[in-house]
């Protein structure tokens, strides 16, 4: 398997042993005073220092602080980062930036004589977007930023898109779930967008190593917290909505207004071009928002569907080719052409016309792009293991009700006529949306004969709790709306037991999907990662599991690790 599909050249093409470069490594002295006239926070000299005292990086985390730095001591829901500002400024720190709590912490923690300059804000996280970008020099200003939004998809037209700007020429950097990369040097993320302090360090790091375009998810996490306040987008995309992450925005409607300010003209975060899938009715309202009345027709939003609702981006019906690889027709204001796109599923048309629509604005030829898209892989996403067995064994990073619901349709039409079965490997993480539990396991038992629930990602939670929720709504689907031979719901907790028992049911022309945790290197429990990768897991299943003859067109090694 590929990491990255974008040039096919696989785990060869990157460099191997090089650490991505978190910081420029030159960055010019901005003033604490400077910073406070620019955010209007309220500047306080401790200790007697300067007015004048330079920040040359800023920093959220006060064990990661570096001499020179700005640290942020924000509030948050476990803890005040003001506790931890000794630390800080023992590793350097030359200036600090809190709240008035904060403050009032600072007394207690700092030593005394320490002379540090702190910047007192209301609300300071909504300040240290344009502090970072203006200490790292607005390097968003400087190269192209595209961002993509939306509840499912935003990895996979990411690595699609940047498939394309690079068969163009350019130098890209990737900023996402899965990974940060930078010509070929890659390092796993812990977050999909990170904090603001970590984006602009790494787009003015990027920058230096002659990045001109930087393709980033953008979460609604990230747009509510103020994570990419100070990056300027000239291209914005859209990709769906369904429901997700509740527990963080409480309504639908907190949610799509959250991904709405990368779009909607009056928010600081909107980017200057919008390109978006109005296949759902939120794509279609987002496109509406994003329309500026008055303005010239190159700023207006570009539209992508792959259904009923008309676009200038129209997708036509798809043909399948071989085991996953689609041909669809599709027009475009200026011609007609043809999508090749080896993911399978419709779902995975959408992301690949929204791909090279945005590539298109990006001044992408739209041959060029066609021809990049149609050999990208992306890590964990529809991931084949193939040891050799007759059955499909696929790994998925579907974990939200929409994405279950399409990627076991899409399944099921793979399936076609003929007599295979599905099974699933489901759980739901902890510590998140709980609402969607019960919808997860509701669109399991309705694509698949058999539901194996277990653990995902407990994280603080009890892991039998998480399951009894994604049970119920596997339970509560009637009989007569599954699939005809489908079989009792089973429970088995343990991740790696569940795989095996899926492999060990599976016949030939079954599939077995792993879903939920795709590309993912560990299991959390208790604030513990266990190693833990579905595909090494189902891997080793399918070794030790009995040897069947393989029938005629069973699917080849490609997408194995
Ligand atoms: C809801 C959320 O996003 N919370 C983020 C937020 O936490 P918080 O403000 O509550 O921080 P806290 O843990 O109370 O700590 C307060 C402050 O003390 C500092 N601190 C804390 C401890 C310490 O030892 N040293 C230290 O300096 C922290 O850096 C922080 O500034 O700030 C923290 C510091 O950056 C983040 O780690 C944390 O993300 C948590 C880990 C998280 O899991 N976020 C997820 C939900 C998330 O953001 N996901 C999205 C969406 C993914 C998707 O679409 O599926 C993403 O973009 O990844
Ligand atoms: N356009 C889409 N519509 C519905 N489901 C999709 C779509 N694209 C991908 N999926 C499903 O969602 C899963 C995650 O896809 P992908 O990583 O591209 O999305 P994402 O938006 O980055 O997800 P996340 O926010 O969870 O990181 C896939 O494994 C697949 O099951």
């Amino acid at each position: 398997m590929t990491s990255r599909g974008s040039t096919g050249k696989g785990p060869a093409g990157r460099r191997k042993g090089k650490k991505l470069p978190g910081r420029p490594r030159q960055v010019a002295p901005t003033s604490a005073t400077v910073l406070s006239t620019a955010t209007g926070a309220r500047l306080d000299l401790v200790g007697g220092a300067d007015r004048d005292t330079s920040v040359q990086g800023v920093t959220l985390r006060a064990q990661d602080v570096q001499p020179g730095d700005l640290f942020a001591a924000l509030p948050g829901a476990a803890t005040h980062g003001a506790r931890f500002a000794d630390q800080a400024v023992a590793a350097g720190a030359t200036a600090i930036l809190t709240d008035p709590a904060g403050r009032v912490e600072l007394s207690r923690v700092l030593p005394p004589e320490t002379a540090v300059a702190v910047l007192i804000h209301p609300a300071p996280r909504t300040v240290l977007g344009t502090v970072s970008a203006r200490v790292y020099g607005n390097p968003s200003q400087r190269l192209k930023l595209i961002g993509i939004t939306g509840t499912s998809g935003k990895t996979t037209t990411s690595y699609l898109v940047e498939a394309a700007l690079l068969a163009a020429g350019h130098s890209v950097g990737l900023i996402g779930t899965v990974e940060t990369r930078v010509n070929g040097v890659a390092q796993p993320s812990s977050l999909t967008t990170p904090e603001a302090p970590t984006l602009q360090a790494l787009l003015a790091a990027m920058l230096e190593d002659g990045v001109d375009v930087v393709v980033m998810e953008v979460s609604s996490h990230a747009l509510s917290l103020g994570r990419v306040d100070g990056a300027h987008f000239a291209i914005g995309a859209f990709t769906n909505l369904s429901q997700d992450h509740l527990d963080f925005h409480g309504t639908m409607r907190a949610y799509f207004d959250a991904k709405a300010q990368l779009f909607v003209p009056s928010s600081p975060t909107h980017a200057v071009r919008a390109v978006v899938c109005v296949d759902d009715e939120w794509g279609r309202r987002m496109a509406d928002l994003a329309r500026r009345p008055g303005e010239a027709a190159h700023l207006q939003p570009v539209t992508v569907s792959t259904g009923a609702t008309p676009a200038h981006w129209h997708a036509g019906p798809s043909d399948l080719v071989g085991d996953g690889t689609s041909h669809t027709p599709f027009t475009e204001p200026d011609g007609d052409h043809v999508l090749v796109i080896p993911l399978p599923g419709r779902y995975n048309v959408a992301n690949g016309l929204l791909a090279v629509a945005v590539a298109h604005a990006a001044g992408v030829p739209i041959s060029t792009a066609l021809d990049a898209v149609a050999s990208v892989s992306v890590p964990g996403r529809l991931q084949r293991v193939d040891r050799g067995q007759p059955f499909l064994a696929l790994v998925d990073y579907a974990h939200k009700p929409g994405a279950v619901e399409a990627v076991l349709a899409t399944l099921r039409g793979q399936l076609g006529e003929g007599p295979g079965r599905v099974a699933i490997v489901i759980g739901a993480g902890g510590d998140r949306d709980a609402g969607k539990r019960p919808l997860m396991g509701e669109a399991a038992a309705r694509g698949a004969e058999l539901v194996i629930v277990t653990d995902d990602n407990p994280r603080s939670e009890e892991p039998a709790a998480i399951r009894s929720e994604v049970l119920a709504g596997a339970r509560a689907v009637d009989a007569t709306e599954r699939p005809v031979a489908a079989e009792p719901i089973r429970e088995v907790g343990d991740r790696a037991a569940a795989i095996a028992a899926a492999i060990a049911w599976a016949g030939p022309g079954d599939i077995v999907l792993v879903a939920g945790k795709g590309h993912e290197a560990g299991q959390e429990i208790n604030g513990v990662k266990h190693p833990f990768d579905d595909r090494d897991v189902v891997a080793r299943a399918l070794e030790s599991s009995t040897p069947q003859s393989a029938p005629a067109g069973s699917v080849a090694a490609e997408g194995d690790r």
